[in-house]
């Protein structure tokens, strides 16, 4: 890739950089004994990984989103997301990594579009509080679940329902876009029953997967961000991530680092941007890290309990935080830091009126050369410490690079998964919560659940604390 592109450095990775605790040169010549199986794989399921797709076969399908967000830009005042997980997760990055961080303050012409939010949560207070401040008649809807069953985002469907038909009687269907499987689920079967325009999440693509088709990109029409540049970013990162070479494939490396990592009992990725708009990007990675790696049987059927658990941080805020633990605590983490080389504003600071003593030095320099002073200066505060870290570097923060930074992160996971050899793509460990709350809710089918939950012994009191 071209120095204008995004750049990821893994020297820190590695003994040469950071001493004892870093991954060596033949510690990935092993770990590559593996990568001739993983490539084969991953070409073999390159089909069946129908998201690897997705930038190059949806040009009717983002011809008819992008009219639907005309429609709805054109008639509505507010964009609200219903969804949770990977339908939710992939349109807060694209939303925060490409927009304005006051995006629904800012003014209608300078947006250019109706107001975004995404509910992915069913708290109370959270979903009334959106109602305090959007006019539902002026609202439209964008309900996403794969499966079209998902409890909360049902619920959450419900709720908006009630309150259109509350102003508009019958006349909501306007107000309401679907997207949801091709013919599974409740929401495919009400989509049927009373034609809500539809969208469709393509068979081989998993929620946590799904941000460049219809479930993230109808946000991206709406929000006005560029979907070709998108797809274009993703597809230059595609060229480089199907590559055999381990040198010249960054997914592979990054899997195989990580994969070796783990190995060596780092058990936590922390992935911390230094841009407060990247921060969803780490909340969206920690879904796609966690449920896919996060395996208690490998492919053979053995248990193996494989996995590395995410944490999000931001640059720099929480320097002062969590910097501490990561330089001097125990060595079972690695940190991707991601830098921007450019902002999309500058920020001078100026002189003061006043004396500023010790901190006059700051005077005219800029925010944007303290941000960057302070990803090198952690960087070396943790690199000195001896801990696993590397560095993806964003030229700038626009839908080329976001795209290209979704795809990288996908394939890179896609081939960890190899390299554990566990199947990613799928996600057991959720269903008994998700079966245990049907059960609570009294849904019907699931009578012998809640009995079963019911009998659970009761709590020991002396463990219990009534303050
Ligand atoms: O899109 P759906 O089917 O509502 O699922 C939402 C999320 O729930 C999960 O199935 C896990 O609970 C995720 O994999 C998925 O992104």
């Amino acid at each position: 890739m071209e120095d204008e592109n995004m750049k990821i450095d893994f020297n820190n990775m590695l003994q040469t950089s950071i001493g004892e605790h870093g991954i060596r040169e033949q510690d990935i010549q092993k770990m590559a004994q593996k990568l001739p199986q993983v490539h084969k794989n991953m070409c073999a399921k390159k089909d069946a990984m129908a998201w690897r797709s997705l930038p190059y076969n949806q040009a009717e399908i983002v011809a008819d989103i992008k009219k639907e967000a005309d429609r709805i830009n054109a008639n509505f005042d507010n964009f609200v997301v219903l969804g949770i997980g990977g339908s939710a997760l992939g349109s807060k990055a694209l939303f925060t990594g490409t927009k304005h961080l006051k995006y629904n303050e800012i003014s209608r012409e300078k947006r250019g579009g109706a107001r975004f939010y995404v509910v992915d949560n069913v708290d109370p207070d959270g979903i009334n509080a959106l109602f305090d401040v959007i006019d539902v008649k002026k609202t439209c809807f964008h309900v996403i679940t794969k499966s079209g069953n998902t409890v909360e985002t049902m619920s959450q469907f419900m709720i908006v329902l009630s309150k259109l038909e509350e102003v508009l009687g019958e006349d909501f269907k306007d107000n309401i876009v679907l997207t949801t499987d091709k013919e599974k689920g409740i929401l495919k079967k009400i989509s049927n029953q009373y034609g809500f325009k539809t969208f469709t999440v393509p068979d081989g693509v998993g929620g946590r997967f799904s941000v460049l088709c219809p479930v993230g990109l109808l946000s991206a029409a709406v929000l006005n961000i560029d979907i070709d540049a998108l797809f274009a970013g993703a597809k230059e990162m595609d060229e480089a991530c199907t590559r055999e070479d381990l040198w010249e494939n960054p997914a592979y490396m990054y899997a195989l680092l990580y994969c070796t990592a783990m190995d060596m009992g780092v058990n936590i990725s922390v992935m911390m941007p230094y841009a407060d708009g990247l921060l969803n990007m780490a909340e969206w990675y920690a879904q796609l890290w966690a449920e896919s790696l996060g395996k208690r049987y490998g492919n053979d059927g053995s248990v193996v309990n494989k996995g590395q658990t995410p944490v999000r941080a931001l640059g720099v805020t929480d320097q002062h935080s969590q910097i501490q633990l990561y330089t001097e605590g125990p060595f079972d983490k690695v940190i991707s830091f991601i830098d921007v080389e450019k902002f999309n504003t500058e920020l001078k600071i100026p002189d003061a009126p006043i004396d500023m003593m010790d901190a006059a030095y700051l005077q005219g320099q800029t925010i944007n050369k303290l941000i960057a002073s302070e990803m090198r200066a952690t960087e070396y505060a943790v690199t000195q410490a001896g801990k696993m870290n590397m560095r993806i570097t964003l030229p700038e923060m626009n839908a080329r690079e976001i795209g290209a930074l979704f795809f990288f992160l996908e394939m890179a996971t896609a081939a960890a998964g190899e390299f554990l050899e566990i199947d990613a793509f799928d996600q057991p460990g959720v269903e008994a919560g998700k079966i245990a709350t049907f059960a609570l809710m009294g849904r019907e089918g699931y009578e012998e659940k809640a009995a079963e939950l019911n009998a659970v012994q009761g709590k020991d009191g002396k463990f219990v604390y009534q303050v």
